[in-house]
């Protein structure tokens, strides 16, 4: 069973303790922050001291998405804040293994995302210090984008390269995970749905209704439960 991130760019910023309370009382399995330095990527969304504030209402895993230049100036701090896991992107450090490696350092698991343009064989010297791979399926920055459709044999091709190296490595998508494109990208290999205003957060409906929805829709699809298994 895929698992569900709520991206919480995508919640009532004003009342996101309230939202997380209501997505743990509805079972989601990690909280996905974007973190954005107005730099690598054209906004600004989230800071540590958001995460910081939030952590004590909520044992799920917090994952930390950095769209940031350098994030390696930033592990530290993010890791004293709460996170459980932390993302960076391949394009914005030059020592990548060395950035993944001080995030495993911290306890926490390390993750590589990808813009949709980059290609994946900027993976093949640090396989054995990734946890997880971010691909993003629009390009970063803005949540309500449209799906990159290429993205979708990307995906089926970075499954190949785990599944041939006999890798434990999860594959998390991250843009426009929609009722659309959500069968395609699990038929693909996708291990993880980052959930945001495609699926999620609906003006037109509650976040219970709408995560009780998706738990449906993810359940007819694979056939079995994970909240009732
Ligand atoms: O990474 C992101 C933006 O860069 C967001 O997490 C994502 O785009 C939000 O989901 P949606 O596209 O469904 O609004």
């Amino acid at each position: 069973m895929a698992k569900i991130g709520p991206s919480l760019m995508c919640a009532d910023m004003g009342n996101l303790k309230d939202s997380v309370n209501r997505l743990d009382n509805g079972k989601v399995d990690f909280y996905h922050f974007d973190v954005m330095d107005g730099s690598f990527v054209p906004n600004f969304t989230m800071g540590p001291d958001m995460i910081k504030t939030l952590r004590p209402y909520s044992a799920t895993p917090f994952d930390v998405h950095l769209m940031i230049q350098e994030p390696e100036r930033y592990i530290d701090l993010f890791a004293d804040a709460g996170a459980d896991m932390i993302s960076v992107h391949a394009e914005a450090t030059i020592h990548l293994q060395r950035t993944l490696q001080s995030i495993r350092n911290r306890g926490l698991k390390a993750g590589v995302a990808l813009n949709p343009s980059t290609p994946l064989n900027v993976l093949d010297y640090v396989w054995d210090t990734v946890d997880y791979v971010v691909l993003m399926t629009v390009n970063p920055g803005f949540a309500g984008q449209k799906f990159i459709p290429l993205t979708f044999d990307k995906i089926a091709q970075l499954k190949e390269l785990i599944t041939q190296k006999g890798l434990d490595i999860e594959i998390q998508v991250d843009g426009n995970i929609s009722y659309d494109t959500i069968p395609k990208v699990l038929e693909k290999g996708a291990d993880m749905l980052v959930c945001g205003t495609s699926s999620l957060f609906k003006k037109d409906k509650s976040l219970e209704q709408a995560l009780v929805e998706l738990h449906d829709f993810l359940n007819s699809l694979t056939g079995k439960s994970k909240i009732n298994s």
